[in-house]
């Protein structure tokens, strides 16, 4: 999955313009930058929902890509349904049970999806896309509603997703300490641009531009 150029306009502002990324199979992506600077703009167009005004995003044969968007959705049904969903032949199987276990969602198989919790709902929508065969994922905060333990089980299964299924994962995150924990690589946005991106512990640790020191600055990492 790769972008050679994507632009995306809101009237006269533009929300994003970037070219030259590539996401390749086996690696963990964390996209970052401060609220309106174009992270989930960039998502929306590798999962295919928003149409840029320029270029696009380009998948070679045999990629599909699964998508979680920020606000996490419920359908109607319970949540074993919901689940379901997205897993082969929408068959509620042993993948789907491992997930509902693994983010701790067991007893909560049988409520009606749209009576949990904002984080509930998350870990739902979460287990939702990882049920799924995709060659790469593109999830949007996946983890901005989840208490601690729940973060640490979502991310165990994203890196868990990423090898057995050699996945391109991208992660739209604005948690450095979990970029850290969890990317392979990270982007760096600003401005609906990509200023900085690198081996995600690198470029954390001695960003080269100075956007990125500012805000690393700033969260104090
Ligand atoms: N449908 C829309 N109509 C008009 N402007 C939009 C629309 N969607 C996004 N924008 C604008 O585009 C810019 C980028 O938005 P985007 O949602 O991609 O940012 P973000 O980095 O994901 O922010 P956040 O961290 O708050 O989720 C923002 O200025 C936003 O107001």
């Amino acid at each position: 999955m790769r972008i050679e150029k994507a632009v995306k306009r809101y009237g006269t502002k533009t929300a994003l313009n970037v070219e030259g990324i590539e996401f390749p199979r086996g690696q963990i992506c964390a996209v970052m930058g401060v609220n309106g600077c174009g992270k989930t703009t960039l998502a929306r167009v590798l999962a295919g929902t928003t149409r840029p005004d320029e270029g696009g995003m380009i998948l070679d044969a045999g990629e599909t890509v699964g998508y979680m968007p920020q606000r996490s959705y419920a359908f109607y049904g319970t949540l074993a349904h919901n689940v379901a969903l997205g897993a082969k032949g929408r068959r509620f199987d042993e993948r789907c049970q491992e997930l509902v276990e693994a983010l701790g969602l067991s007893h909560l198989e049988r409520e009606s999806a749209k009576k949990l919790s904002g984080g509930e709902t998350a870990r739902m929508a979460l287990a939702r896309v990882l049920a799924g065969t995709w060659t790469h994922l593109v999830l949007d905060e996946p983890t901005a509603a989840l208490d601690i333990p729940s973060t640490l089980a979502a991310e165990r299964l994203m890196r868990d997703y990423c090898t057995e299924k050699n996945a391109g994962i991208v992660v739209v995150t604005h948690s450095v300490s979990q970029a850290r924990r969890l990317a392979d690589h990270a982007i760096f946005m600003d401005g609906g641009r990509i200023v900085e991106e690198g081996p995600a512990a690198a470029i954390l640790s001695h960003p080269q531009t100075p956007e990125l020191s500012e805000f690393l600055a700033i969260l104090g990492s």
